[in-house]
C-alpha cells in the first residue's frame, strides 16, 4: 500500500524544499542563562521565540502573506541579534487559517523556507495545524561568535544609552493603517516598515566585535518599555534626553500632517526591532568599525538609582513611564 499523498504533507514538504542544510558546529562555547533576557542560553545556545497571530500582529488585507511571513522572521531574528548572536536553527510552528486559499498558503511555505534559507538558518522542524485564525510560531537558536552575550543586565553607571536607526516608524505606519488607510501611499515607508520591518540583523554581532560589553535588548514593545527593563535588570537609572531621540523624519512629517505628537510615537512605539544598548565607548567607534550599522544615536546616560526619566526640551526631568502594547 502506498503512503496516502495527503495535502498537509504536501504543504510540509513545500516549507522544506531547499532548506538550507544542517551543519554540525557547536557553539564555541558553553554559557548558560535563565529566562528573562531576549534569549536564554542554554549550552552555549541562544534560544528564543516569537509567535505572530492573524489580526492581532498582521491581517491579510494589509500585508501580502511575504510580509507577514517576513515580520514574523525578524521579530525572532532580533531578538538573537540583540543578545549579539547569529540565527542558525529554526522549529516552524504553523496554524493555517481554514478560509486561507490556497494560494495564500503556498505562498506562505515558500516565504518560510526562503526567509529561513536566506539568512542561513536550517529548519530542523515544526508543526501545522489549522484553526480559525492563522499564526505563525518560531523557535529560534542562535550562537553568538566568542564567549560575549549582551544581556539586559549589563548597563553601568557611566554608560551611555544608544539606539540604532530611527524611531516612531512602524508604530507610526500602523498609525496610518488603522486610522487612514487612503493616505497610505502619502507615507509608503512607514507603512512599509510596519509590514515587513528592515534591520541589520547582525547588529547586535557587529557590537560586541566592536568591543561594546553593555546591556541591549531589541525595541520590540518601545523605548519606554525597553528602557525600564533595562534599568531595573541592571540595578541601575536611566536619563534619556528628549532632544536627542532620533525621531524618524517621515514621523514628524506624517506628525504634522496629521496634528499628532511624534514624541508618542518615538517614546510608546513597538515592533520598531533595531536595538537599544548601553556602552562606554563613544559613539565614533561603532560607526568606524561597522559601517554595515547605518546610524546610532546617543541619547542618553546611565547612571547610580533607579527609575528611567526624560529630560524635556526645557531641560525638566520626569519619570518615564512603561507605556507599551500589552496582549493581557
Ligand atoms: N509563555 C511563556 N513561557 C515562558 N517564558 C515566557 C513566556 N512568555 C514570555 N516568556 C519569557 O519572558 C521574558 C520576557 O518576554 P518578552 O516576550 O517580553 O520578551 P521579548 O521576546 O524580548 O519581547 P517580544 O515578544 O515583544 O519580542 C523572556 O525571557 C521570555 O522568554
Ligand atoms: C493587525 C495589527 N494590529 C495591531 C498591531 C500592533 N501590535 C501588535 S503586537 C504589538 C507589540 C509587539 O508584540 P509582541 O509583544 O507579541 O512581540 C503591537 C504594537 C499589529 N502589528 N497588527
Ligand atoms: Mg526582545
Amino acid at each position: 500500500m502506498n503512503f496516502p499523498d495527503l495535502g498537509e504533507f504536501r504543504f510540509v514538504r513545500k516549507i522544506l524544499e531547499g532548506a538550507h542544510p544542517l551543519n554540525n558546529e557547536p557553539p564555541a562555547h558553553r554559557s548558560w542563562l535563565n529566562v528573562g533576557d531576549d534569549c536564554a542560553i542554554f549550552d552555549g545556545w541562544l534560544a528564543t521565540k516569537d509567535l505572530s497571530v492573524e489580526n492581532t500582529h498582521f491581517r491579510l488585507d494589509w500585508s501580502s502573506p511575504e510580509q507577514a511571513v517576513e515580520k514574523h522572521i525578524v521579530s525572532n531574528v532580533s531578538d538573537v541579534s540583540s543578545m549579539g548572536g547569529r540565527p542558525k536553527i529554526a522549529l516552524f510552528g504553523l496554524c493555517v487559517n481554514k478560509n486561507w486559499s490556497e494560494e495564500t498558503r503556498n505562498r506562505i511555505a515558500k516565504a518560510v523556507a526562503q526567509g529561513f534559507e536566506r539568512r542561513g538558518i536550517t529548519l530542523i522542524g515544526g508543526d501545522t495545524v489549522s484553526g480559525d485564525v492563522g499564526m505563525f510560531s518560531t523557535t529560534l537558536l542562535g550562537t553568538t561568535d566568542g564567549e560575549i552575550s549582551l544581556l539586559r543586565s549589563d548597563a553601568k553607571p557611566g554608560d551611555h544609552v544608544f539606539v540604532a536607526g530611527t524611531l516612531g516608524k512602524s508604530d507610526a505606519g500602523l498609525w496610518i493603517l488603522m486610522n487612514h488607510p487612503e493616505e497610505a501611499n502619502r507615507f509608503p515607508r512607514l507603512v512599509e516598515y510596519h509590514l515587513a520591518p528592515k534591520i541589520c540583523e547582525d547588529a547586535g554581532a557587529q557590537l560586541v566585535k566592536q568591543g561594546v560589553r553593555g546591556a541591549c535588548m531589541d525595541i520590540s514593545d518601545g523605548l519606554s518599555s525597553e528602557t525600564n527593563h533595562l534599568a531595573l535588570s541592571s540595578g541601575v537609572s536611566i536619563e534619556i534626553d528628549e532632544q536627542k531621540l532620533p525621531i524618524d523624519p517621515d514621523v514628524l512629517e506624517m506628525c504634522e500632517y496629521f496634528g499628532l505628537s511624534p514624541l508618542q510615537f518615538a517614546l510608546n512605539g513597538g515592533e520598531e526591532y533595531e536595538l537599544l544598548f548601553t556602552s562606554n565607548l563613544t559613539k565614533s567607534i561603532y560607526l568606524e568599525g561597522a559601517p554595515k550599522m547605518g546610524e546610532i544615536h546617543d541619547i542618553g546616560l546611565v547612571s547610580c538609582g533607579n527609575g528611567v526619566y526624560l529630560k524635556g526640551q526645557d531641560g525638566v526631568k520626569a519619570l518615564l513611564n512603561a507605556q507599551a502594547w500589552s496582549h493581557l
